[in-house]
């Protein structure tokens, strides 16, 4: 479902990341690692198409991203969601409107206004509140509730819009380590749930060992490491972290 070959990527005339090869298959669960200002970003951004393409092959959906045009991007990032590390949820609305918010493209404008919402919508949204834990307080407003829970309301609402990829982009970078752990197991749960792929840019290698399937070790813009967490030694560890040259 993405597919690079000889990938070189950047912003106006720089280059930032070099003739990257990567597959990925539906339904992986991958962490990308690699030291600040390394390309984690935007290697990960890259596939919702806001990246200039220098040079290579990039397909993501089938849609070919080195030509793709402006109606076809919009579709191309309706089947992805994307979740930040500063959560980006309305503050001022409760769980459940957030939640909804993310099947936004199914709803009408006057309808969700008005926040009348059709009982299979509630039903969407509920078993998405169930799958991270947060039906409980789907009446509260998001600015009561803790990092975790918001970050926990993020992923539900990237949910509600049925993405085929998720991108999480240091998903857990803000939380203690008791949420953040809650967090990683909830996007291991969503990814075999749903089949869903998840990509995860993570600060934290202990994070990406722990609950990722595959890991993408990224450094001055080149990818040095892509195997199963278990294959990743302590040397290619010291190697992915190494300073620029
Ligand atoms: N919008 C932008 N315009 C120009 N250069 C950018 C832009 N965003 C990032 N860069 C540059 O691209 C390089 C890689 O940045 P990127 O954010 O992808 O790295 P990262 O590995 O995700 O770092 P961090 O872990 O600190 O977030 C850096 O040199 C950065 O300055």
């Amino acid at each position: 479902m993405i597919k690079m070959k000889n990938l070189t990527l950047g912003y106006k005339k720089e280059v930032i990341l070099k003739e990257i090869d990567l597959k990925v298959k539906k339904g992986e669960f991958i962490g990308i690692i690699g030291p600040s200002g390394a390309g984690k970003s935007t290697l990960l951004m890259s596939l919702t198409g806001g990246i200039k393409v220098f040079d290579g092959k990039f397909d993501v959906l089938d849609y070919d991203l080195t030509k793709i045009k402006k109606k076809h991007l919009i579709r191309l990032r309706e089947q992805i969601g994307v979740i930040f590390q500063g959560y980006n949820l309305v503050d001022r609305l409760s769980v459940i409107d957030n939640v909804i918010s993310g099947m936004l493209k199914d709803i009408p404008l006057s309808r969700a206004i008005l926040k009348y919402y059709k009982e299979h919508e509630i039903k969407k949204a509920k078993e998405y509140m169930d799958i991270v834990d947060i039906t409980k307080h789907s009446l509260k407003r998001c600015d009561e509730l803790s990092g975790g829970q918001r970050q926990r309301v993020a992923i539900a609402r990237a949910l509600a819009a049925e993405p085929k990829i998720i991108l999480a982009d240091e998903p857990v970078s803000a939380l203690d380590p008791k949420s953040a752990k809650k967090v990683m197991e909830i996007l291991k749960k969503v990814n075999k749930t749903y089949n869903v792929t998840v990509i995860a840019n993570l600060h934290h290698l202990e994070y990406a060992k722990e609950y990722c399937d595959r890991i993408i070790g990224v450094n001055n813009g080149t990818v040095i490491f892509d195997d199963n967490s278990e294959k990743l030694t302590d040397k290619t560890v010291d190697k992915i972290y190494a300073a620029k040259a």
